[in-house]
């Protein structure tokens, strides 16, 4: 499903983000059914405990292939054998993350078109784009963009649109130009969250 983009390095088409409170049994399954990346986030835990939490989802989803990114944190991402790293505005630059560590790959949060080229500069491989739609999932963050802010950022990186996303709503921020999407409360909020999964799975398509 991920596809390559350069250097051999795979974007995820559907990511899930995983936290310490989720049903951790149900990763398996969802990498099965076509969950092609997971996002390691749980903001309250230590390195430690956030390094245990990552080796758990790699054991769980690399068989299937699917990758395995840790939000915050490239330490935790080294240690625990993950694929790459997700990097928001309070965190480790892009520039000293790709220093550091060359053959990871590298996600960047943007908001804009200028966001993603800065980023592509400083050597990240895709670019996280939102909060799209409103999110219940995190406090604090700006208006959602909405989905008409996807088009203007395409053709630098490939795009991972965040924010309220569910599978009545992948099939816009597709057609906006986005390459992949990122989901919590859309897969985890659901009733049967790998059914969920498998339902944004069959709506990103092959
Ligand atoms: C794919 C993707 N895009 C954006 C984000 C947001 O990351 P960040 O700005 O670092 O905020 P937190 O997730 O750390 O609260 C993301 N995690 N994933
Ligand atoms: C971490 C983050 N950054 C922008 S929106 C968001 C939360 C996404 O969660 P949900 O898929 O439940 O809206
Ligand atoms: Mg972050």
């Amino acid at each position: 499903m991920g596809r390559v983009v350069s250097g051999g390095i795979r974007v995820p088409r559907l990511t899930c983000l995983v936290s310490d409170r989720d049903d951790l049994t149900l990763l398996t399954a969802m990498a099965d059914v076509g969950v092609d990346g997971f996002q390691v986030r749980a903001k309250k835990l230590s390195g430690r405990l956030l390094t245990a939490l990552a080796e758990r989802v790699v054991a769980a989803v690399r068989p299937a292939g699917a990758t395995v990114v840790v939000n915050d944190r490239l330490d935790v991402a080294l240690a625990a054998g993950a694929d790459g790293v997700h990097l928001g505005a309070s965190d480790l630059a892009v520039a000293a993350a790709r220093r550091i560590a060359p053959g990871l790959v590298i996600g960047s949060t943007c908001r804009s078109r200028a966001d993603v080229v800065a980023a592509a500069r400083d050597g990240a491989d895709y670019a996280g784009i939102g909060p799209v739609f409103a999110t219940a999932s995190k406090d604090g963050l700006p208006d959602p963009l909405g989905p008409d802010a996807i088009a203007p950022a395409v053709g630098v990186l490939p795009l991972v649109a965040i924010g309220g996303i569910d599978a009545g709503r992948v099939g816009e921020v597709l057609a906006a130009g986005a390459h992949g999407v990122a989901v919590i409360g859309g897969i985890w909020r659901h009733p049967d969250p790998v059914a969920a999964a498998e339902e944004i799975v069959s709506q990103i398509g092959g």
